[in-house]
């Protein structure tokens, strides 16, 4: 677990964050000059906050009030940049090995071969950077930076010099990364697909300070955390089970909220995903609709009402996720709506997270299964 609570003073600009990031991967979300390069320099030891405390597991990387300050290289802390830079006259291979010196026991050659095929570059070993695209070097600098038997992975928007394709391709590696090594990462990012589909748990900062912190669900479906991001953006994540694909081709998926169908044609029966549901694609209907071509249609309580400046942001429960509808005040105060009311939300759009993979837009009429 890292604990973080740092106080830093720049002209124009107050750092004053404490949060903590639990083993999994914690993103650290917030718009340009928010802080979070601060945050994680403090924690690699890069630069020095004014005062505060940041502790890994239990070892003291900085302490104001007891004078302790742990050195960037005593900190053991694997460092993921925007660009890979690895050496471009070594292979892959000595790059993974380089400053190896724990590269001659028996336990330090399982690691690599794990890490290897982890990270899916066993074909890559003898190239050389050069040779390899932006994802490979990627995947190699993760690798890399595991290799280092680090205590935690910072990790300092990894995609965001990849176009789509690649971005794409590194995604799963980043899964596995996240859900095998039980290291706690912290991973910047500007993308909400990048959080809706990799991080387990969200820390908002606004101004330099932490506005929202807690487990990723629970962060997206919050109004305040929908009004940071912009009602374009606003959406909640829940999670869903592919229970079957039926024999037209859609993937029946199991909700806490009841079955949803997705046209998704890579999904496999057992697979558990992230569903994104945007607030601008959940219509409200007090009544079971009926005659409309949307399939998603799941029975939910309102929980509360707040006010945007276009118009209001419903949160439901619908089982034990939560999602957000946005609406006109004029369709909210027709539907006399308010908390406790029941209401059949209306998914327009479902996506698998990223939104990136794949959009369903259902076109059936709605059959009375799609009710449940
Ligand atoms: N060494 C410094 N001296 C003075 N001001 C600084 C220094 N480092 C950062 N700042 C200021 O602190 C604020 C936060 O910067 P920081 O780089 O941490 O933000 P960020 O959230 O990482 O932004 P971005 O997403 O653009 O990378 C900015 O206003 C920046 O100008």
């Amino acid at each position: 677990m890292l604990v973080v609570n740092i106080q830093q003073h720049f002209l124009g600009f107050d750092l004053d964050a404490g949060f903590s990031a639990p083993a999994g991967l914690t993103v650290l979300f917030g718009q340009s000059g928010s802080g979070k390069t601060t945050i994680i320099n403090a924690i690699a030891g890069l630069s020095r906050p004014d005062s505060g405390q940041i502790e890994v597991d239990g070892v003291v990387f900085y302490d104001s009030a007891k004078r302790q300050y742990l050195p960037a290289h005593r900190r053991q802390v694997g460092y993921v940049f925007q660009d890979a830079r690895l050496f471009p006259h070594l292979t892959v291979r000595q790059n993974l090995l380089y400053g190896g010196w724990f590269a001659k026991t028996r336990k330090a050659s399982t690691d690599f071969g794990h890490i290897v095929d982890m990270m899916g570059i066993e074909h890559l070993l003898t190239r050389r950077p050069g040779a390899l695209s932006g994802g490979e070097k990627q995947r190699v600098a993760i690798g890399r930076a595991i290799l280092s038997r680090p205590r935690m992975l910072l990790m300092d928007e990894p995609l965001a010099a990849l176009d789509d394709a690649r971005k794409a391709e590194i995604l799963p590696y980043l899964e596995r990364l996240r859900d095998e090594t039980h290291l706690p990462i912290l991973y910047v990012t500007h993308s909400v697909s990048e959080v809706a589909r990799l991080a387990t748990t969200v820390v908002m900062l606004n101004a330099g300070r932490v506005v929202a912190a807690g487990p990723t669900s629970e962060i997206f479906s919050d109004p305040a955390t929908a009004s940071l991001l912009g009602m374009a953006e606003a959406g909640a994540i829940i999670r869903a089970r592919v229970e079957a694909i039926e024999a037209d081709g859609l993937a029946r998926l199991q909700t806490s909220g009841g079955s949803l169908w997705l046209a998704q044609h890579r999904l496999q029966p057992g697979a558990e995903l992230r569903l994104r549901i945007m607030a601008k694609d959940v219509l409200l209907a007090l009544e079971p609709p009926t005659g409309i071509s949307a399939l998603n249609i799941i029975a939910a309580h309102i929980r509360d009402l707040s006010d945007t400046p276009e118009g209001v942001l419903v949160r439901l429960d619908m089982g034990t996720e939560t999602i957000l509808s946005h609406i006109t005040r004029r369709s909210a105060a027709t539907l006399n709506l308010r908390p406790g009311k029941s209401v059949h939300a209306v998914l327009k759009t479902v996506s698998v997270a990223p939104g990136s993979v794949s959009v369903s837009r259902s076109s059936a009429t709605q059959t009375p299964e799609a009710r449940e």
